[in-house]
């Protein structure tokens, strides 16, 4: 593996997506149905696209968000999440609910309030393409 490229990857922020990274959102939402059996979310640096975008499995329902930003927090919990960037179970922070401004796969804006586990993927995945590994 070349880590130093991973690690740009990885481990920088990401640019807000336009309307030209359609197919980039296609790309990610076919890799997370290619991977359902092992992952419930993605973010796109995952793919090695460094672009704000996420795609979020509540069962088998996926759906992506695009340019995601978490407006409101509550219900600070820690807990334990792997992550299939690395080997392993970590600690982290997160919110039992949050309030989300994203755009939708038309690139609509949307305001949306999640909680439990779905909830934990959005921050999972916010995180990972803002360059937070857990
Ligand atoms: C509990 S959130 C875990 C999300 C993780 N996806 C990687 O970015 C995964 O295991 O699918």
């Amino acid at each position: 593996m070349d880590y130093e490229k991973a690690a740009s990857v990885w481990l920088e922020k990401s640019e807000p997506a336009t309307e030209a990274d359609k197919q980039v959102v296609e790309d990610l939402l076919d890799t997370l149905r290619a991977n359902q059996d092992r992952c419930v979310g993605m973010a796109a640096n995952m793919i090695g696209v460094k672009k704000q975008i996420i795609v979020v499995a509540m069962g088998p329902f996926i759906f992506p968000m695009i340019n995601p930003v978490i407006t409101k927090k509550t219900g600070e919990y820690q807990t334990e999440e792997s992550c299939l960037s690395l080997d392993g179970v970590r600690p982290c922070t997160r919110y039992k609910e949050i309030e989300v401004d994203y755009l939708d796969q038309d690139f609509q804006p949307k305001h949306g309030k999640y909680n439990g586990f779905t909830a934990q993927i959005i921050q999972h995945e916010i995180d990972h393409f803002s360059g937070v590994l857990i």
